[in-house]
């Protein structure tokens, strides 16, 4: 098994770390435009091997030829936001460069899984599923397992118990518009609902929303481990095809009354990518949160289809 992680920037070194550290593939490819830190943080990488005890390769640089048949492919090229900025103020230049890696992906790997980190989430996405012309079972985004990852952690902290024991799903585009579901929350089996009065929840829910700014605040740039964290994940349930139910940004006809757009949602992951979509039974107020957060994401999709065509 081979994968490709594209940016070896902040997130994309934490992807090939994370992935290395699991020992689940025989290679990693690390791409950027800028081919001495590809190489350097490769290197570094295959370094620490004898101390972390995985066999993987690593091998980094600026020329696809590197990624010749790679299994699956993380996408995290592209600028970070810094603070003040929203995910969308990177439409234009992250789409640029996500229509760029993805052309160059894919002419080295036809059959590979595409699973994109850049932002605007969803709307990268669908630039990296356009521009594939992949059937849309093999496109995919990372957003709902680090959002995911965020609410649980806030739950940990609130209540102090593991990690292993809160389960949690959450939908909708990766953004303030998401839809964290107190729901379909479990701490050991228990509804959160009977731990955590109303108004605490609420205040929990919306830091979870908030989770990414948050971080820009702090340093200046985005979060890097629990993203990194994130697209393993995803990853390690493709190559060992787990069938890991999780939340990521998929192509959806229909389900949760939203078609032709990717958004966050449960799936089934494994061999082939995406093989299910999984349908919730929401709520009247869940069901209307999503609708909202699909039309955020229609929005940004427009806005992309507006923008001049001037790239090479
Ligand atoms: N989906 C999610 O939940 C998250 C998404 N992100 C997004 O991931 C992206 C990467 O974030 P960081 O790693 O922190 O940024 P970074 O700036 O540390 O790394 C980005 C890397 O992409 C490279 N790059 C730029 N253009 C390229 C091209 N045409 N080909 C190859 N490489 C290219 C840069 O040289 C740089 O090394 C950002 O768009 C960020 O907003 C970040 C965190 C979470
Ligand atoms: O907030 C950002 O710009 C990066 C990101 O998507 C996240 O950390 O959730």
């Amino acid at each position: 098994m081979k994968l490709t992680v594209v940016g070896a920037g902040n997130v994309g070194a934490t992807v090939a770390e994370c992935v290395a550290r699991m020992d689940i593939v025989q290679n990693i490819a690390l791409i950027d435009i800028n081919e001495g830190v590809a190489q350097g943080k490769a290197l570094d990488l295959m370094e620490a091997a004898p101390i972390h005890g995985f066999d993987t390769v690593i091998e980094g640089g600026a020329d696809y030829g590197i990624t010749e048949g790679s299994d699956v492919t993380v996408i995290t090229a592209g600028l970070p936001r810094k603070p003040g900025m929203s995910r969308d103020d990177l439409l234009k230049v992250n789409s640029d460069i996500v229509s760029s890696v993805t052309r160059q992906v894919v002419e080295k790997s036809p059959d590979t899984i595409l699973i994109v980190v850049s932002n605007p989430l969803d709307v990268m996405t669908y630039v990296a599923y356009m521009e594939s012309g992949f059937p849309s079972q093999r496109v995919m985004g990372m957003a709902g397992v680090l959002d995911t990852a965020r609410y649980r952690a806030f739950l940990k902290m609130e209540l102090g118990v593991s990690v292993r024991d809160i389960n949690a799903m959450l939908l909708g585009g990766h953004g303030d518009s998401m839809t964290p579901l107190p729901r379909f929350t479990t701490i050991g089996s228990q509804p959160v609902t009977d731990l955590i009065d109303e108004a605490r929840l609420d205040e929990i829910i919306e830091r979870t929303k908030k989770g990414g700014g948050e971080i820009v605040g702090l340093m200046g740039t985005s979060a890097w481990y629990a993203p990194g964290a994130g697209a393993a994940e995803m990853v390690e349930a493709v190559v060992k095809d787990s069938n890991r139910v999780l939340p990521a940004a998929a192509w959806v006809t229909g389900q949760y009354g939203l078609e032709d757009l990717f958004i966050g949602v449960p799936v089934k992951l494994g061999k082939g990518g995406i093989k299910e979509i999984v349908e919730l039974d929401l709520n009247e107020k869940e069901a209307s949160d999503m609708q909202a957060s699909g039309a955020h994401v229609r929005e940004v999709i427009e806005a992309y289809q507006n923008l001049p065509k001037d790239e090479a």
